[in-house]
């Protein structure tokens, strides 16, 4: 394996690593993983300017980030009740309902700015590392991206954009639970895996009695693409018809971000993400989605490790993103 270590993520990358060779899982498939990660890194590095954003180590409740499994806080205990109701709720069949029902855009007319500020309304209780408005994990995430990939403003967009989809949570879009709006999302329609954050409540959700989706490709084909997978419902899903339907020319691989940033495996106390083991699903992936799993990959670290105590003055950078919005949405949107 080449280590070459270009910054502190990617050293925790390396540690990882090592942690799940110890923990005797199927390593093999890891290590090409992460020499194909080394490398993206080395690419990627080269593109960032001088003082590029630094993931820190803990989180604004000093302590580590994405940590699930230690439930002395109300905090955590909260975000596991959290994962048990997702897990035991979120069905193939729920999930056709609600594309259905959201994808008519009946609900109203606004344009991308105005559902910033009405996402500040909103609480995610499936997030152990913010407790900050949203807004301002929305600007945060976006203006660390930005001074590391300053000529992709495509990708200070996204990163505005991608949570928005929590609004569903507000009462005018009829108030969906939680369990239906946030939190990690896995597929629907073929076996849960174990690298799911709390997967022991799958046990009681009523599709692990449907032997047709028990299997690993259950109702899918091999390399079928992500677009054909039926995903749990949550903010992710939605934003994405929200932006694909209104006509936004933000590229695909934005589009992927925006639709499967949730979408993180975890091993025991690891956090897979680390070292890209999302590509665990790779059987259900097509070539397009290995592509644009590329600039995911990217974006996570800022969505991840940028929430912080630290607010941006939203005034001043607003005429940026405004000038961002005018270029790549129309003025309203159909939601
Ligand atoms: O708790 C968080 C939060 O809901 C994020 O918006 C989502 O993208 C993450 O995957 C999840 O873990
Ligand atoms: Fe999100
Ligand atoms: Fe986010």
């Amino acid at each position: 394996m080449k280590k070459v270590i270009v910054d502190r993520h990617l050293h925790r990358c390396v540690l990882r690593v090592d942690m799940v060779r110890e923990a005797h899982v199927d390593i093999l498939p890891i290590t090409n993983l992460v020499d194909q990660l080394l490398q993206d890194e080395e690419i990627k590095v080269g593109q960032q300017s001088q003082g590029a954003f630094e993931a820190p180590e803990i989180n604004a409740f000093g302590q580590n980030f994405r940590d699930y499994t230690n439930a002395e806080t109300e905090r955590q205990k909260g975000v596991e009740e959290f994962y048990r109701l997702q897990h035991i709720n979120q069905t193939y069949d729920y999930v056709k309902q609600m594309r259905e029902k959201f994808s008519k855009l009946d609900k109203m007319e606004m344009s991308i700015w105005e559902c910033c500020e009405l996402l500040n309304e909103v609480v995610d209780e499936s997030d152990p590392d913010l407790d900050e408005p949203q807004i301002q994990h929305l600007l945060q995430s976006a203006e660390a991206i930005r001074k590391d990939y300053p000529d992709q403003d495509w990708l200070h967009l996204t990163a505005l954009i991608h949570d928005l989809g929590k609004v569903l949570l507000l009462p005018k879009f009829e108030g969906l639970p939680q369990w239906a709006v946030v939190g990690d999302t896995f597929p629907l329609g073929c076996a849960f895996d174990s690298f799911n954050i709390h997967h022991k409540y799958f046990e009681e959700n009523p599709d692990s009695k449907n032997p047709a989706y028990l299997t690993k490709n259950g109702v899918y084909e091999q390399g079928c693409g992500l677009e054909n997978v039926v995903m749990s419902w949550g903010h992710d899903d939605y934003m994405y018809l929200v932006a694909k339907e209104n006509g936004t020319t933000l590229p695909t691989a934005a589009l992927f971000i925006v639709r499967y940033h949730s979408f993180y495996r975890k091993y025991s106390n690891i956090d897979i993400r680390y070292i890209r083991l999302e590509l665990i699903h790779t059987h259900l992936m097509n070539d397009e989605d290995r592509e644009n799993l590329k600039w995911l990959h990217v974006f996570n670290k800022y969505d991840l490790y940028s929430k912080s105590k630290v607010h941006v003055d939203v005034e001043e950078v607003k005429p940026y993103y405004m000038s961002l919005i005018n270029k790549y949405f129309p003025e309203k949107l159909r939601w």
